[in-house]
C-alpha cells in the first residue's frame, strides 16, 4: 500500500508497504473532479502536481493528518497506481480494507462552503465564537441570514454565485446542506462511510462540520442508512438487499464500479474485469455473495451471541455488581495492557461464577478494545451436543469473526467451495478447522482480537486437542488475546501451562473479592425473593444473615437456596432455611432425597434419567415422547411441565426447554447419586430413548412431511410450518442412533435383545429410510445422518446378521455419503436425484427409461441426437441446454434436469452433461465418460 508523507518542506513524497507493516495512517473521502484536475501518482512521483485544483485536498488531508499526530495519509488519486493494472485491480478489492483500517477518514466536501467564507463572499463579516454543525440552530441562522443576504444583495446588486459551487448560498438549500453535497451521489463514498470506524466531515475551506457519530440524524435522513449501522454495528447484521438498497440513488463514473463499490459493503471481494457490463457485474457480485452466505451458513452450529443471551437469562440474568471487580484485578490487567500477556485462564470451583464473570467481561470489553478491534467467545456446555466438542468451539468463534469482519471467509472458501458443509464434519474437520483458524489469525488485515472461550472443562469431544491449540496459538500473534475459563483441573493446567504468555487468575486465590462480589448476589437475591414473596423486613435480613453467612463464595449455592425458598410457603422459610445443607453437594444430596421420597418419585427419577442422557437440552413436546412413563399423561404437557417442576431444582424450563439448572447438577446425578437414578445403568436408559425413538419415527416420517411438492425446493426456502409435524421427532431423527451405539454392550450380551434390535433396525431401514433422510434434511443434520450411519455400521459388526441387516446397512450408509450434496440442498431429491443410479423412480415425476453404457470416451451431441432419433422416431430432436418454459431441459449451469421451467432432479456430478439433447418429453445426456443416460417426462 502506498502512503503520503507530509515533509517538513511542505513536499509529498510516496511511500510504500507490506500491508502487515503499516503505520496508522488517514484516509481522504472525496468526489472526483475531472481527470485533469486531479493530482496523480504520476505527478506525486515527478514531484509535481501543484498547480491543479485537486492539491488544495491533498494539502488539506496532510495537514489535518499532522493535527491528528498521523504521519501518513492516503487519498486514492495519487496513491494507486492506475498504471499498473494488477495493482489497480488489487487496490479495486482493498478498498474497503483500507477504509475500515485507517486511524481517521476525513470527508472533504468541495462543495460545502462553511458559513464564515459565505459571510466574505457577501461582504458582511460575522463573528462566529464556535462552529459546531448543530443542524436546527444552524437552519435557523442560515435561513435568517440568507434572506438578509437577498435582500441586501438585492438592493446593492450583488448576485448569489451558482448553486453548484456554493450551496450554502441558495434558499432552499440551506435547509439542508449536508444533502445536497454531491458526495452523497457517488457510489464509492457509500463504503468510506461506512468502513472507518472514525469519519469526520470538512466544509471546501477544512473547517470540521462534525463525525459519524455527531451528525447520525442528518446522515441518517440523507442516506437512508440506520443509524446502527453508522455506528458500527457489522454490517453482516444486515439484510443482503437492504445493503443494496443504500446504494439506489448512488452513481458511479464507470459504470460497473457500482457493482464493485458494494463488494465490501456485502463482505465479497472479485477482480474486476475490464469492460465488463454493469448487469454481469452485479450478477457476480450477488454470485459471490451467495456462495458465501451458504459457507457461513455451513460453519454456523450455533451463534454464540444467542448462547450468551439464552445462559444469562437461564441463570437469573446478570449482575454487573457481580462481576465487575474483574475490572480492577491485577492479573485482568496486566492481561489487557501488556502486549506480551496473551492468555487468561479463569479458573475456579463449580458454581463460583466463572461464566458470568466471562459474559461481563465480553459486554465489558467493547467499551475498551480499540477501534476496530474483534471480539468473537464460545461458550461449551457438556449437555449439548451441538456445543461441546472441540470443533464446534472453533467453528462458534471463526462463526463470529467471519460476521465481523466477512472478508475472512476467503480463508474457509477456498476449502468450502470443493467440499461443502462436510469440510466441518467429515473425519478431517479439526485439520482443516485448525489450518483455516491459524490461517484467519495471520491474517494482514486483522486488527486486534479477543478470543473467550468458556468452561473447557464441558468440551467433551478432543479436549486435549483444543487445550494444544489454544496454547500454540496464544503464543503466535501479539495482536490476539486469548481468555479461556474452566474449572481446577489438573489436566488442563499440564497442557495450557505450554503456552509462552500466559496469566492465571484463581478464583479461590481472589477469595476475598469474590465474597464481596458474592455479597453483593446475595443482597440482589434476597431483595428480589422478599419483594416476590412480600417478606417483611425481620424475614428478610434473617434470610439475608444466613446466606451471607453460609455462602462460602459460592455463587450457585446461593442461586439454588433462593429457588427453594421461591417454592416455600413464607410461615415455614425460617424453619428451611435452618434445614438446608451447606455446601453445593450435600445440598444436591437433599435435592435428591426429596425427590425420591416424594409421590411422583418414579416419573421424576426417569425423567432426571433421561434428561441426563440426551445428547442436547430437549423442548417439554420432545420429553413428553421421548420417556416412557410419561406415555400415560395422555397428551399433557402442562403435567410435563410440572413433572420437571418437581424434580427438585435439578431442571429448570426456559423458552419451554429443559436445561440442567448447572453443570455441576449433572455431575452430582452421575457422581453422587448414579445408583438412585440409574438403578439398570444408563446403557438402559440409552436403550429406552433408541426404542421410543424409533417407535415415534416410524410414525411420524414419511413422504414429503413439510409438503413442498417440487421436487427441486430448496432447503433454504423451506419455511417452518406452524403446526410442525416434526416437533416430536427432531430430537429422535437426529440422535437415535447415537442411543442405538450408547446402549449396545447392554443388548448385546443377551441374544434375544439383540435378535429384537436387529429386527426393529431391519424393517426401519426398508419401511423409513428414505424418509428419514428427508427428515435429516429438514432438521439441517444430513452430515450428521453420515457420521450415525458409519457407526451403525460399525455396530451391525458386532451383531448377529439378521435378515442380511448388515449388508443393508453398508446400501444405506453408501447411500447417504453418496447423496449428502443433494438431499441436504434439497429435501425431496432424496426420492429423485439419489435415486439416479436405479432405472425407474417415481412415475408423477418422471421415469428414467434406459441406461446406455458401452462407450469408453466421451459422447458428443451428434452422437447423441442420433441415439434419441432413434429411440424416439416420432419427435424433432433438438440440442438443448437452455432452460425453457415449455417442456424438459438443462438448467444453465447444467445442474438440473427441468421440466416445464422447474427443476426437478439434481445431477451428482457424474450424471452432468457434455452435451445434450432433447426429443419432445425425453431429454438425452451424454456424459464425460461415455455413459448416456435418458429422461422422458410424463
Ligand atoms: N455476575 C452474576 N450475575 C448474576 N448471577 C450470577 C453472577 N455470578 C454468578 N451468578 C449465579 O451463580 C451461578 C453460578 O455461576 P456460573 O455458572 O457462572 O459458575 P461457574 O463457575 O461457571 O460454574 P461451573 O464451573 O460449575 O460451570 C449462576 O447460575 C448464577 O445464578
Amino acid at each position: 500500500m502506498h502512503l503520503l508523507k507530509y515533509g517538513e518542506n511542505g513536499e509529498f513524497t510516496i511511500i510504500s508497504f507490506e500491508e502487515n507493516e503499516l503505520p496508522l495512517y488517514a484516509i481522504l473521502s472525496h468526489t472526483w473532479g475531472a481527470d485533469e484536475e486531479e493530482v496523480t501518482f504520476a505527478d506525486i512521483v515527478k514531484g509535481g502536481g501543484k498547480a491543479k485544483p485537486g492539491y488544495k485536498k491533498i494539502r488539506f488531508c496532510g495537514e489535518q493528518a499532522q493535527q491528528d499526530g498521523l504521519e501518513y495519509f492516503w487519498i486514492d488519486t495519487c496513491c494507486i497506481n492506475t498504471a499498473n493494472k494488477a495493482e489497480h485491480s488489487l487496490a479495486i478489492r482493498s478498498m474497503f480494507r483500507w477504509y475500515r483500517n485507517a486511524a481517521r477518514c476525513y470527508v472533504y466536501l468541495s462543495d460545502v462552503a462553511s458559513l464564515p467564507s459565505v459571510v466574505a463572499q457577501g461582504q458582511y463579516n460575522f463573528q462566529w465564537l464556535t462552529w459546531t454543525w448543530m443542524f436546527p440552530v444552524l437552519s435557523y441562522l442560515l435561513s435568517w441570514y440568507n434572506s438578509t443576504i437577498q435582500r441586501l444583495s438585492h438592493s446593492r446588486h450583488v448576485s448569489c454565485p451558482p448553486m453548484d459551487s456554493d450551496i450554502v448560498c441558495s434558499q432552499q438549500e440551506s435547509e439542508s446542506k449536508l444533502q445536497k453535497s454531491r458526495w452523497f451521489t457517488r457510489g464509492w463514498t457509500l463504503q468510506e462511510l461506512l468502513a472507518p470506524p472514525i469519519v469526520e466531515f470538512f466544509s471546501k475551506e477544512g473547517i470540521k462540520l462534525g463525525d459519524k457519530l455527531s451528525l447520525t440524524q442528518e446522515l441518517r435522513k440523507v442516506t437512508g442508512i440506520p443509524s446502527s449501522a453508522l455506528h458500527g454495528t457489522p454490517l453482516s447484521d444486515f439484510d443482503v438487499l437492504e445493503r443494496i438498497s443504500w446504494s439506489e440513488h448512488r452513481t458511479t463514473k464507470i459504470p460497473a464500479d457500482y457493482a464493485y463499490s458494494l463488494m465490501g459493503i456485502l463482505g465479497v471481494s472479485l477482480s474486476p474485469i475490464d469492460g465488463e457490463s454493469p448487469a454481469e457485474a452485479m450478477k457476480r457480485v450477488r454470485d459471490e455473495v451467495e456462495k458465501q452466505n451458504q459457507c457461513v451458513r455451513d460453519l454456523r452450529l450455533s451463534n454464540p451471541r444467542d448462547d450468551k443471551k439464552r445462559i444469562e437469562e437461564t441463570k437469573g440474568g446478570l449482575l454487573a455488581d457481580s462481576y465487575r471487580w474483574i475490572l480492577d484485578n491485577n492479573a485482568f490487567q496486566q492481561w489487557q495492557q501488556d502486549p506480551d500477556s496473551r492468555l487468561l485462564w479463569v479458573k475456579g470451583d463449580p458454581g463460583k461464577g466463572k461464566t458470568m464473570l466471562l459474559c461481563g467481561i465480553m459486554d465489558e470489553l467493547p467499551h475498551s478494545m480499540p477501534k476496530g478491534a474483534l471480539l468473537s467467545y464460545f461458550f461449551c456446555q457438556a449437555t449439548d451436543s451441538n456445543i461441546n466438542s472441540a470443533t464446534a468451539v472453533l467453528r462458534g468463534l471463526l462463526y463470529m469473526l467471519m460476521h465481523q469482519q466477512p472478508s475472512l471467509v476467503s480463508h474457509i472458501r477456498r476449502k468450502h467451495d470443493h467440499a461443502g458443509v462436510s469440510l466441518f464434519e467429515d473425519a478431517n474437520a479439526w485439520v482443516a478447522l485448525t489450518e483455516i483458524f491459524a490461517d484467519v489469525l495471520q491474517d494482514v488485515s486483522l486488527s486486534t482480537t479477543y478470543l473467550i472461550i468458556d468452561a473447557l472443562d464441558e468440551c467433551v469431544t478432543d479436549l486435549p486437542k483444543l487445550l494444544g491449540f489454544i496454547a500454540r496459538q496464544s503464543s503466535v500473534s501479539s495482536r490476539v488475546k486469548w481468555i479461556v475459563s474452566s474449572r481446577n483441573w489438573p489436566a488442563i493446567e499440564k497442557e495450557l501451562e505450554t503456552a509462552e504468555n500466559q496469566t492465571r487468575l484463581s478464583l479461590e486465590l481472589n477469595a476475598e473479592s469474590v465474597a464481596t462480589a458474592v455479597k453483593i448476589f446475595i443482597e440482589w437475591k434476597v431483595c428480589q425473593l422478599a419483594h416476590r414473596k412480600g417478606f417483611k423486613l425481620e424475614m428478610q435480613d434473617a434470610v439475608l444473615q444466613h446466606l451471607a453467612s453460609n455462602a462460602n463464595n459460592t455463587f450457585l449455592w446461593v442461586a439454588l437456596v433462593c429457588q427453594e425458598l421461591e417454592r416455600t410457603e413464607n410461615w415455614n422459610v425460617l424453619k428451611k432455611l435452618s434445614s438446608i445443607p451447606l455446601g453445593l453437594d450435600a445440598l444436591y444430596r437433599r435435592m435428591i432425597d426429596q425427590v425420591i421420597v416424594s409421590d411422583s418419585a418414579e416419573i421424576c427419577l426417569q425423567v432426571l434419567a433421561s434428561t441426563a442422557v440426551l445428547y442436547r437440552p430437549v423442548t417439554i413436546t420432545e420429553l413428553f415422547s421421548l420417556v416412557e412413563l410419561l406415555d400415560d399423561l395422555v397428551d399433557n404437557l402442562e403435567s410435563v411441565r410440572k413433572i420437571v417442576s418437581l424434580c427438585g431444582s435439578f431442571l429448570t424450563l426456559r423458552e419451554d426447554t429443559v436445561y440442567f439448572v448447572h453443570q455441576s447438577a449433572k455431575d452430582f446425578l452421575f457422581a453422587k447419586a448414579f445408583d438412585e437414578v440409574f438403578p439398570d445403568g444408563t446403557k438402559t436408559a440409552h436403550r429406552v430413548i433408541f426404542s421410543q425413538s424409533l417407535v415415534i419415527l416410524s410414525r411420524a416420517l414419511h413422504r414429503d412431511m413439510y409438503s413442498l411438492e417440487a421436487p427441486g425446493y430448496p432447503i433454504e426456502n423451506v419455511k417452518l410450518p406452524e403446526a410442525d409435524p416434526l416437533a416430536v421427532s427432531r430430537y429422535p431423527c437426529v440422535y437415535w442412533i447415537d442411543h442405538l451405539c450408547d446402549s449396545n454392550a447392554e443388548f448385546l450380551e443377551n441374544s434375544s435383545g439383540d435378535l429384537q434390535v436387529a429386527r426393529g433396525l431391519n424393517m426401519f431401514l426398508r419401511k423409513k429410510y428414505l424418509y428419514w433422510l428427508e427428515g435429516l434434511s429438514l432438521c439441517h443434520s444430513v452430515g450428521k445422518g453420515v457420521i450415525s450411519m458409519t457407526k451403525l455400521w460399525f455396530l451391525v459388526q458386532e451383531m448377529r446378521d439378521y435378515d442380511g441387516l448388515s449388508q443393508l446397512v453398508e446400501d444405506a450408509r453408501r447411500f447417504i455419503m453418496y447423496h449428502k450434496g443433494a438431499i441436504e440442498g434439497f429435501p425431496l431429491q432424496t426420492y429423485a436425484s439419489a435415486l439416479l443410479t436405479v432405472k425407474i423412480w417415481d412415475a408423477s415425476s418422471g421415469a428414467c427409461l434406459q441406461t446406455l453404457e458401452g462407450h469408453s470416451s466421451y459422447v458428443n451431441s451428434t452422437y447423441l441426437v442420433s441415439i434419441l432419433a432413434s429411440l424416439y422416431s416420432d419427435g424433432t430432436v433438438t440440442g438443448s441446454r437452455q432452460p425453457v418454459r415449455q417442456g424438459p431441459s438443462i438448467s444453465s449451469y447444467d445442474t438440473w434436469v427441468a421440466n416445464d421451467a422447474q427443476n426437478l432432479l439434481w445431477l451428482p456430478t457424474e450424471y452432468r452433461p457434455q452435451c445434450s439433447a432433447v426429443s419432445g418429453r425425453c431429454v438425452g445426456i451424454g456424459t464425460g465418460s461415455g455413459r448416456v443416460w435418458i429422461c422422458c417426462f410424463k
